[in-house]
């Protein structure tokens, strides 16, 4: 028997649409893992942790927890916490109220006490007990919204955008806090967003669901280096792709360039069929390999690799220099630039392959 949540062939239809929402959806989260559920707006995510917690019915499959199925059992006696884009505060409790709304009555003042100035330790918000709610910034209110979600203890924390309210900086602050709070307290969680950072900031695998399915489901890492298909690795930024040739074959140069360093790299196998996927920052601008700046290399006939691009747009992003660049028989995509480097855009500029950014996907 399997521990945590088991989630097996889901399917959740609405009356009157054309096809389910959620498609026949395998998922587990063990004991004290955090999966995120990382899709397309519209994909079926909310649709499926609603499932989850019981908000929603299924049309098929089954939901269960340490082999037990839940499906019967309403939503308030699952055991499963819910924290949502706006955490809902109680308007008319202070903090340490919010906080302790969760908590089992029969506790006495002290422990009560206790326990909510733990929580707001946990979230960050110590000695924040008699703050009116209304006084909060978006993010302490998320913060407290945490504590009390985590208050009675759930046996699995089921989170839906908990940060999408909240602008970028604070939401990539909040998310590392987030992912230390639930592996501090050993909470299982399953945990909503359409945020690839985000998904792979907080979560110790990443479920990829996009129209209603799973489409892969993996460790950050190993899901950015393993895309599953381009559908995959088109959602989590990869920009272009390369049909991997055929040996031998005559090819254009940046795509020999591509295979090459992607190979000394170990890329996973690249089969010829196969397609290699870049993200950006696979083309960095390298001024060096230019024929003025290597007069002697230009003369041997050796200028580097010899793969160019025309370069489209330019634009400083924190003290970097980021282009758009077009790639001949590539396409393109965005490269790195030395800090404080320019040109005129339309200029045709050096390039070298950083095999960082190059993944091998199956045909
Ligand atoms: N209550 C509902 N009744 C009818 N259709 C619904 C309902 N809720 C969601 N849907 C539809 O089901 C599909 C999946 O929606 P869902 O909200 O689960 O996706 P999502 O991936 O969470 O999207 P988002 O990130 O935009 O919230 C969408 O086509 C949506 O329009």
């Amino acid at each position: 028997m399997s521990d945590g949540l088991q989630v097996a062939d889901v399917v959740v239809r609405y009356a009157g649409a054309a096809g389910p929402a959620v498609d026949g959806v395998d998922l587990a989260v063990p004991t004290g893992e955090v999966v995120a559920l990382l899709g397309p707006s519209g994909c079926g995510k909310s649709s499926l942790l609603r499932a989850v917690a019981g908000l929603e019915p299924l049309s098929g499959g089954d939901v269960a927890w340490d082999g037990v199925s839940v499906v019967d059992v309403p939503v308030h006696r699952r055991g499963f916490g819910l924290l949502f884009q706006d955490g809902q505060l109680f308007a008319h409790r202070d903090v340490a109220g919010n906080v302790a709304y969760g908590l089992p009555e029969r506790r006495d003042r002290a422990a009560r006490e206790a326990r909510v100035a733990e929580l707001l330790d946990l979230v960050g918000l110590p000695g924040t007990q008699r703050r009116d709610v209304a006084t909060l910034s978006g993010g302490e209110r998320q913060r407290v919204a945490l504590a009390r979600a985590l208050a009675p203890r759930p046996r699995l924390l089921l989170l839906d955008e908990p940060l999408s309210a909240l602008d970028r900086a604070l939401r990539e602050r909040l998310a590392l806090d987030l992912r230390d709070v639930l592996v501090a307290t050993g909470t299982t969680a399953l945990f909503v967003t359409h945020d690839q950072d985000e998904a792979f900031a907080v979560a110790d695998r990443v479920a990829v669901m996009d129209a209603g399915r799973l489409l892969q489901v993996a460790a950050p890492g190993a899901l950015w280096a393993r895309p599953a298909s381009r559908r995959v690795a088109a959602f989590l930024g990869y920009e272009a792709f390369v049909d991997v040739p055929a040996p031998g074959a005559d090819v254009p140069t940046a795509v020999r360039a591509l295979v090459d360093a992607a190979r000394d790299a170990g890329v996973a196998l690249l089969p010829a069929g196969g397609v290699l996927a870049l993200a950006a920052g696979a083309f960095v601008v390298a001024p060096d390999l230019s024929p003025e700046a290597s007069p002697r290399l230009a003369a041997s006939g050796d200028a580097g690799p010899g793969v160019t691009g025309v370069v489209e747009v330019l634009r400083s992003r924190r003290g970097r220099t980021e282009v758009v660049v077009d790639v001949d028989a590539v396409g393109r995509l965005s490269a790195l630039a030395p800090a404080g480097w320019t040109c005129a855009p339309g200029t045709r500029v050096p390039l070298r392959v950083d095999s960082a950014a190059v993944a091998g996907l199956p045909g």
